[in-house]
């Protein structure tokens, strides 16, 4: 199989998964989910003309005034009357505008005495100053939410004041997470013939605050009759292993896998560090197996898992935004396959590391963006710009 450049195997990733099924969530569980369907408004807001001040509310064509002031409209209890000529009441930031007002006099503007309220300023400079219209953010009917947007808290935040309790959302992805190898010990052996596992735990992290039900199948074994049970029994959306992706005599990952009664779509990826990542399908689940260098499994997981796991949970973009920086210095031409340097950002500038093997964990741990050169790319110089992944 040639190696399949990056964004063919996004995209046939995505083209395979399909999301999972929606239900109905209070506000609060929305959290981190994507919307299945749109969030549509029950009410407008504001539902009435406020006052963005606290000040008094008159009639523009009053201006200079003097007037009487007949009262007082706050939050939540309004003036029930109206405002005739010469006339003003109290009002404060968030209450109703009163019948017969078209402005609001800050009173940082004014002066008072008992019933007397008089222009201590310029007053406000038009009808509407400091008035926020109904329907000045939303009307009944506007869509808030998009479906296959991301339920961020503002957008939460904004269903609330749609008038909703509950959103759409898809259920949380099954995620099963499972390292391979027999060098393998849990975290918190400091043994020096022994290495820990590091892969499963930063997956697990890299997925947190993402709707997720981590499923954690811990440290298999180089065994193909283990790894086959394993896959087998496993009741997930998605299963993500680390390790055994390449061509040696213990890399067991993709003939479990096929043992298990699964099938291979794609295996080995242009792309540096990652290049033999796999991926395929075991009955209703997806497979990703991820390359054991935890550097290649932390890009592979950027570039696949993250994806893939917002696609099943029915984002609609499920690749991250693309950012750029300046390269703070020259970086030779590229090879054949995309590379991924790790590098960080100083004055809005970014730096590779001098060493880029994909072994290195520490490295990684002081990067704060991954630089993107492209299969081929031509040398480039400082200053020029380039894409970059923040992942810090
Ligand atoms: N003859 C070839 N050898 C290799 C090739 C190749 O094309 N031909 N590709 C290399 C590349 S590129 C990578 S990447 C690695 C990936 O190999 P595997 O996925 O089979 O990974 P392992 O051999 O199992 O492990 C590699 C390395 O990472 C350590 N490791 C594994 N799992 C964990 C874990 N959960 N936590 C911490 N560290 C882990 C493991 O001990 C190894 O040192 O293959 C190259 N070889
Ligand atoms: O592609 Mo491997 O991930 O270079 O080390």
């Amino acid at each position: 199989m040639a190696l399949l450049p990056v964004a063919e195997a996004q995209a046939r990733l995505f083209a395979m998964a399909r999301p999972v099924a929606a239900e109905t969530v209070s506000l609060h569980a929305a959290a981190g989910r994507w919307a299945a369907a749109d969030v549509v408004a029950r009410r407008t807001q504001p539902a009435t003309d406020l006052s963005a001040m606290d000040g008094y509310a008159i009639r523009h064509a009053d201006l200079p005034g003097p007037w009487t002031v007949i009262g007082e409209s706050a939050a939540g209890r309004p003036f029930p009357g109206s405002v005739g000529v010469g006339q003003a009441t109290r009002i404060f930031t968030g209450a109703a505008v009163p019948a017969g007002a078209d402005a609001v006099l800050v009173q940082e503007e004014a002066a008072r005495d008992g019933d007397r309220l008089s222009l201590a300023g310029e007053g406000p400079g038009h009808v509407g100053r400091n008035i926020r219209r109904r329907g000045l953010d939303f009307s009944t009917g506007d869509r808030l939410v998009a479906a296959g947007e991301r339920l961020t808290p503002a957008r939460i935040a904004v269903a609330a004041t749609g008038g909703l309790a509950t959103v759409p959302a898809r259920r949380r992805v099954r995620v099963a997470i499972a390292a391979t190898g027999d060098e393998l010990v849990p975290p918190g052996h400091a043994d020096p013939t022994d290495l820990p596992e590091s892969n499963g735990v930063m997956l697990a992290t890299m997925l947190a605050g993402w709707p997720v039900e981590l499923i954690d199948l811990g440290i298999l074994p180089d065994r193909l009759d283990v790894l086959r049970e394993a896959f087998a029994g496993v009741a997930a959306d998605l299963i993500v292993t680390t390790g055994g992706a390449s061509v040696g005599d213990h890399d067991l990952v993709r003939p479990a896998l096929e043992a298990a009664g699964g099938v291979i779509d794609f295996w080995r990826i242009a792309l540096r560090p990652g290049k033999p990542m796999m991926a395929g399908r075991l009955g209703e689940a997806m497979v990703l197996g991820l390359p054991g260098n935890p550097v290649s499994a932390f890009v592979t997981a950027t570039l696949f898992v993250l994806p893939l796991v917002a696609r099943l949970a029915g984002a609609a973009e499920p690749l991250p935004p693309a950012t750029r920086a300046l390269l703070g210095e020259d970086l030779p031409a590229n090879g054949n396959r995309t590379d991924y340097l790790r590098a960080e950002i100083r004055d809005g500038e970014a730096f590779a590391s001098t060493i880029q093997d994909s072994s290195m964990l520490l490295t990684l741990a002081r990067s704060s963006c991954l630089i993107v050169r492209p299969a081929g790319a031509p040398a480039a110089r400082r200053g020029e710009s380039a894409e970059i992944l923040m992942i810090a």
